[in-house]
C-alpha cells in the first residue's frame, strides 16, 4: 500500500501543486487520481518515485518513508510509465524493454529473453523486437512503454497518462489489455489522468484532485457517480453520471423473451416466414447473434440463403450478467428494438425491449439504498 501522509508540495517561487494529502492507494488495486490540469496530479505522482521532494509531510509504501530510501533503490521497486512512452530512440523494441534488468545486472540472454515474453504479453507480436520506437505507431510504442515498466517486475506501478496520447480506438484497447494484465499481475498501480471516463473505467479508487491539490473525494468509481461530495466534483464528473452509473448496476434474473431465429446458410424462404417487426435474428452454427436480417434484406439478397453481407450489424449486444448500462444500449441500439441478451460464451438466450430495460432501472433506482449494486463495492 502506498500512503500519502499530509503531503504537500510548494514549488520554488511559491506555487503548491498539492496541499496537505491524506490518501491510502490500496495493494494490488489501480488507484486514479483525476483533475483539471495543474491540479497536482504529476507532482503527487512523481512523489512516490522520489523524482519530486514533498516540502512537507510523508509518504510511505509498505510502511516504509520513501524519504528513507535512496532514490536509486527505491525506483528500482518502481515501474514509470509516460505518455510519450519515453523510450530511448536509438535502441531496438527489445533492448528498451530490457534496459532496467539489464542495469541491475541481468545477464543479457535471460533480460533478453523475458523482454520477449512481455512483447507478447502486453499483445504485440515478436516480429517487432528488432524495430526502433520510430517505426511503431503510438499505440505500440505505449505497449512497449508499459512493458519495460514491467520488465524488472515491480510491485508498485505509477502511470501518467499513458494512454492519452493515442486515437480513442487505440485508446480503448490499451485499457481492456491493461485491465487483463492487472488482473494477472495484480499490481499496486497510481494512475493519472484528466479524462473522467478513463478513471471510471479504470479504477478501484478514484481520487478527484481540485486545482491547488486539495483532495475533493475519494470513493469507488460507483460511489463517485452516486453521491459526488460537492458541485465541484458532480461538475468533474459530468452530467451524464445517472447513465454512467448504471454500467455499475448489475442485472439479476433477467427476463428476456424468446427471440426466433434463423442460421447462417439457411433458405431465406425460412428467414422470409420467420420475421418479426419486418426483422429476424441471425446466428451461426453455435447459437451466437450475427446480426439482423429485415424484411428488405431478406427480399432483396442476391442469394437464395441467409449470408452475412444481407445483416444489419448494428446493435450492441448485452451479456446476461452484465449491466443495466449495456442492457439499455443494447435494446437502444438494435435496428429490431429489441435488445440481444447473451451467455458469457456469446450464446443467444433471448432478447429486451427498451421498455422492459427502463422498468428494470426503474425498479432499481426505487430499490431501498444499499442494495446490491447501488453502493460501494467489496
Ligand atoms: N517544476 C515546477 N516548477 C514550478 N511549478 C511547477 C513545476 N511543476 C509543476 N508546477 C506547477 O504545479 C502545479 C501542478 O502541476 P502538475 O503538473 O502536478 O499538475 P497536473 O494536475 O499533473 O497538470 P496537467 O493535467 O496539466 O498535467 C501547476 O500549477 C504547475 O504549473
Amino acid at each position: 500500500m502506498i500512503v500519502f501522509e499530509s503531503v504537500t508540495k510548494r514549488y520554488p517561487g511559491g506555487t503548491v501543486a498539492v496541499d496537505h494529502l491524506d490518501l491510502e492507494a490500496p495493494k494490488g488495486r489501480i488507484t486514479v487520481l483525476v483533475g483539471p490540469s495543474g491540479c497536482g496530479k504529476t507532482t503527487s505522482l512523481r512523489m512516490v518515485n522520489r523524482m519530486v521532494e514533498p516540502t512537507s509531510g510523508r509518504v510511505l509504501i509498505d510502511g516504509a518513508d520513501t524519504a528513507a530510501s535512496p532514490p536509486a533503490a527505491l525506483r528500482r521497486g518502481i515501474g514509470y510509465v509516460i505518455q510519450h512512452s519515453g523510450l530511448l530512440p536509438h535502441r531496438t523494441v527489445l533492448d528498451n524493454i530490457a534496459t532496467v534488468p539489464l542495469l541491475l545486472g541481468t545477464d543479457r540472454r535471460r533480460a533478453r529473453s523475458r523482454a520477449m515474453e512481455l512483447l507478447e504479453r502486453v499483445g504485440l507480436t515478436p516480429a517487432l523486437a528488432k524495430r526502433y520506437p520510430a517505426q511503431l505507431s503510438g499505440g505500440q510504442q505505449q505497449r512497449v512503454g508499459v512493458a519495460r515498466a514491467l520488465a524488472a517486475d515491480p510491485p508498485v506501478m505509477l502511470m501518467d497518462e499513458p494512454f492519452s496520447a493515442v486515437d480513442p480506438v487505440v485508446r480503448e484497447q490499451l485499457q481492456n489489455e491493461f485491465l487483463r494484465l492487472q488482473e494477472e499481475l495484480g499490481k499496486t498501480i497510481v494512475f493519472v489522468t484528466h479524462d473522467i471516463d478513463e478513471a471510471i473505467k479504470l479504477g478501484d479508487r478514484i481520487a478527484v484532485l481540485r486545482v491547488g491539490g486539495r483532495l475533493a473525494q475519494v470513493a469507488s468509481p460507483a460511489e463517485l457517480l452516486a453521491r459526488p461530495v460537492d458541485a465541484f466534483v458532480a461538475a468533474f464528473v459530468g452530467r451524464d453520471r445517472g447513465y454512467r452509473a448504471l454500467g455499475f448496476a448489475a442485472v439479476s434474473s433477467l427476463p428476456f423473451e424468446r427471440e426466433e431465429t434463423v442460421r447462417l446458410g439457411e433458405a431465406l424462404a425460412t428467414a422470409r416466414d420467420r420475421l418479426n417487426g419486418g426483422w429476424v435474428l441471425v446466428v451461426d452454427a453455435e447459437d451466437r447473434p450475427q446480426g439482423w436480417l429485415s424484411e428488405d434484406g431478406a427480399r432483396l439478397a442476391a442469394q437464395e440463403t441467409v449470408t452475412e453481407d444481407a445483416l444489419n450489424l448494428g446493435g450492441t449486444l448485452a451479456t446476461e450478467d452484465g449491466s443495466l448500462r449495456e442492457l439499455l444500449d443494447a435494446a437502444l441500439s438494435s435496428p429490431s428494438g429489441r435488445g440481444v441478451v447473451t451467455d458469457g460464451e456469446g450464446r443467444l438466450l433471448g432478447s429486451i425491449s427498451p421498455s422492459t430495460a427502463v422498468r428494470l432501472i426503474e425498479e432499481r433506482s426505487s430499490a431501498p439504498a444499499g442494495a446490491p449494486g447501488t453502493g460501494e463495492e467489496a
